[in-house]
């Protein structure tokens, strides 16, 4: 049982690390230390659902289904060159600071609106929760499924809060003018590094 919840956490947690929109936003909200702790928390929740939706059947859908991963492919494509575009727009700003700012101004419900498109309309967390997990996890048996699950969840719970909370601990030196700009440029080149990646992997589906 510890073999195969291990096994949940580690495949989770290398899916879920790398850079990408949400684990940015997060970072950020983290940085602002601005309900950084809720995001964290509706991010996890939101994994829960997802992770367990694509190990408890869910993979089969979107894997028999080559129309709705292309969707989720290219869905993806557009939204990272987009993430991408406005962080760069940001890093190059010559009025960084006041962009700071009006985002500091942004009310609970707007960031929220944000937490649920860069999670719910982001292609990675479906190729990670649906494609990854979903199909390696459905394909134990159904004893010991929900210890890969179990070990998959905790891994994101750990990490969005891990991430939110190590964010706020550092925003004295990460919400500088240069090091957001030297963020936003990173940003910018990983989302559209990932898209690219992502094309390719769309147009040999
Ligand atoms: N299971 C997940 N939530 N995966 C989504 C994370 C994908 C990527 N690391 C990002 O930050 O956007």
């Amino acid at each position: 049982m510890l073999a195969v919840f291990l096994q949940g956490f580690a495949l989770s947690a290398a899916m879920i690390l790398p850079l990408g929109p949400q684990n940015v936003f997060v970072m950020n909200q983290g940085i602002r230390r601005q309900y950084h702790l809720m995001i964290a928390a509706l991010c996890a929740f939101s994994d829960i659902i997802l992770i367990c939706g694509g190990i408890f059947g869910g993979s089969e859908l979107l894997v028999r289904s080559p129309v709705l991963l292309a969707l989720v492919t290219w869905g993806g494509v557009a939204f990272l060159l987009w993430y991408g575009w406005s962080a760069l727009r940001t890093a190059f700003s010559r009025h960084i600071e006041l962009a700071q700012a009006e985002e500091m101004q942004q009310s609970r419900w707007r960031i929220v609106v944000t937490m649920l498109a860069v999670t719910w309309l982001n292609p990675h967390v479906y190729l990670d929760t649906f494609v990854v997990l979903g199909s390696l996890g459905g394909q134990l048996t159904a004893d010991v499924r929900s210890w890969f699950a179990l070990g998959a969840v905790s891994a994101s719970i750990l990490w969005f809060f891990a991430l939110a909370l190590l964010a706020a601990w550092l925003a004295p030196l990460l919400k500088t003018q240069r090091a957001q700009r030297v963020i936003n440029v990173l940003v910018g080149m990983v989302m559209w590094g990932i898209a690219l990646r992502l094309a390719w992997q769309g147009a040999n589906l």
